[in-house]
């Protein structure tokens, strides 16, 4: 039997009803991402992106068509996906160590010596040994996100979600972020689904792009990333990424109608 794709979503389509009347934000959406692919989408403001991510999340359901997590139906918040959203949200009284460990704590009502070891060794990878004890007010916002993602990761998830989670960084921060996380992501290979509005970002990082329209949002573009791996700061340079990125631009600044 075939092996299902890690998430599928089938002409799905999501209305909200508001006080002033029905905003249709997704229209026959149509696009898997296989086991530990790394996948950006890019489109623009209000056309369903965080939508996606939510459907997937388990925290809505769709209002028509299907949303699929390793073949099955999302019915529910599963331990096999992991969230970062743009803020990483701390809990500002508990140490950055206990922040980690918040889902075992969450899920179980007690974190055990592995999972203690298990968070250290996450904030290990991501840069931040030394910082076990102290309180998120004491990190900067780069820092704060990486624990955001040691905290994402630390059930395992194979799905991780990330929603804008470098937007709020300057720029340099985000770039390096941005290598650290495929740094990561190599250490410890998941399926990634990125939501970002950077162009040279989406680029940089994914094995392949999702272009949708304007609300409501629909795929108008899936296309491969021509750029081999791994991947570091020159290839930021590179002439293949600039000519893909204008590519990205053409059909973000005149999308084609949905
Ligand atoms: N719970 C909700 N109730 C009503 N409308 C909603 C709800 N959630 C999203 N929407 C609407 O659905 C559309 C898509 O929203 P969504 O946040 O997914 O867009 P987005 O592409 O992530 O936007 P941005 O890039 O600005 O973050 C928007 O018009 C938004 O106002």
């Amino acid at each position: 039997m075939q092996t299902p794709p890690a998430i599928s979503f089938q002409d799905l389509g999501q209305c909200f009803e508001t006080r002033s009347g029905r905003i249709e934000a997704l229209r026959g959406v149509e696009f898997d991402v296989v086991r530990h692919e790394f996948v950006a989408v890019l489109g623009p403001s209000g056309c369903g992106k965080s939508t996606l991510l939510r459907l997937i999340a388990g925290l809505l359901e769709p209002t028509s068509g299907r949303v699929e997590v390793f073949g099955s139906s999302v019915k529910e918040p599963r331990d096999d996906v992991g969230i970062v959203f743009q803020k990483p949200t701390l809990l500002p009284w508990a140490t950055i160590e206990d922040n980690v460990c918040f889902p075992a704590r969450h899920k179980r009502g007690r974190v055990g010596a592995n999972e203690r070891t298990r968070a250290r060794d996450l904030l290990d990878m991501v840069g931040l040994k030394g910082f076990e004890k102290r309180l998120p007010n004491e990190l900067s916002g780069g820092m704060q996100q990486r624990v955001g993602i040691a905290r994402a990761l630390f059930m395992r998830p194979d799905i991780l979600l990330m929603d804008e989670p470098f937007s709020a960084l300057d720029a340099l921060t985000r770039e390096e972020m941005g290598l650290e996380l495929l740094r990561i992501w190599e250490a410890e290979p998941k399926t990634v689904l990125f939501i970002t509005h950077s162009i040279s970002e989406a680029v940089l990082l994914a094995d392949r792009v999702i272009v949708m329209s304007a609300r409501p949002g629909r795929v108008i573009e899936d296309i491969k990333v021509p750029l081999p791996r791994p991947r570091g700061l020159e290839t930021s340079n590179a002439q293949v990424m600039n000519d893909f990125s204008a590519h990205l631009r053409s059909l973000l600044v005149a999308p084609r109608a949905a």
